[in-house]
């Protein structure tokens, strides 16, 4: 774990998001951003994302992030925490691969990452992660504000077989809705029922 503060590669003024990532050629993304994000009132696109030594970064390290982190680095992303306190389950989480950036979030500590994740409570903080994230083309999810980011956590259910997990995403736009449903998946899934055997000849 790296306690010492994350100097940002690449630094950002809030003028810098109006043109084109820095790291990026030119013509290689979409000039500049605006200043909001835009609602996401269209239904969402579940997507497994595959994780592996990929960087996430989370701003703010309060409890929804601790379950959130916990479910990342399982997934073997690489971590980098950006908050000024950290709850005690993620400090245990962190590997020497990880870092902890122990300060408030500035523009550029999205520098790297692959997908972003907000969970400070306070929305103005949350907005400026979401807005850096946009800017750089990640995803970024905004535990506060579903429709202030741009992708989702869903609920799961998961079933542990010798031949791997297999796992049901839930998204509904309602967390409670989505955790009821996920339950009912999970007791079908330990139901016996389910066709969870194998099937692709390797
Ligand atoms: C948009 C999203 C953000 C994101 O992706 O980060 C989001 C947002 C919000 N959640 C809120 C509340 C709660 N969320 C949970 C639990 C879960 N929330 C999860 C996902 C998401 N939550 C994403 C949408 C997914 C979708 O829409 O389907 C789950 C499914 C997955 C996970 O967290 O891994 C996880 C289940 C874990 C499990 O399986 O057990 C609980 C129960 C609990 O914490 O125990 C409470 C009550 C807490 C309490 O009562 O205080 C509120 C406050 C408003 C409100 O109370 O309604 C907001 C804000 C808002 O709605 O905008
Ligand atoms: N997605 C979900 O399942 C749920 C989401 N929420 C929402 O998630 C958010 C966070 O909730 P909790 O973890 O319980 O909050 P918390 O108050 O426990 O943690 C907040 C964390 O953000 C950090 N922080 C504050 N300002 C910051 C800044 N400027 N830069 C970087 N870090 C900063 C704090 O140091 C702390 O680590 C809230 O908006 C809450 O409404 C709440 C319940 C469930």
């Amino acid at each position: 774990m790296t306690l010492a503060p994350y100097a940002p590669a690449a630094p950002l003024a809030p003028s810098d998001l109006a043109g084109s990532p820095a790291h990026l050629p030119a013509g290689a993304v979409s000039p500049g951003m605006t200043s909001d994000v835009a609602p996401t009132q269209a239904d969402s696109f579940p997507l497994a994302l595959l994780l592996e030594d990929k960087l996430v970064v989370l701003v703010g390290g309060g409890a929804v992030a601790a379950r959130r982190a916990a479910a990342f680095a399982g997934a073997g992303a690489r971590l980098r925490i950006v908050a000024p306190t950290l709850h005690p389950s993620i400090a245990e989480l962190l590997g020497p691969q990880d870092e902890w950036v122990q300060r408030e979030f500035i523009l550029g500590d999205l520098t790297d990452a692959w997908l972003a994740h907000t969970a400070t409570g306070d929305p103005a903080v949350d907005a400026e992660v979401a807005r850096e994230a946009e800017w750089r083309h990640i995803f970024c999810i905004n535990a506060g504000n579903r429709d202030a980011g741009t992708a989702a956590v869903p609920a799961r259910a998961t079933a542990h077989t010798p031949t791997g997990r297999v796992q049901v995403a839930v998204d509904s736009g309602d967390p409670r809705r989505s955790v009821a449903v996920a339950r009912h998946m999970q007791d079908e899934l330990e139901s016996g029922r389910a066709p969870l055997h194998p099937r692709r000849r390797r």
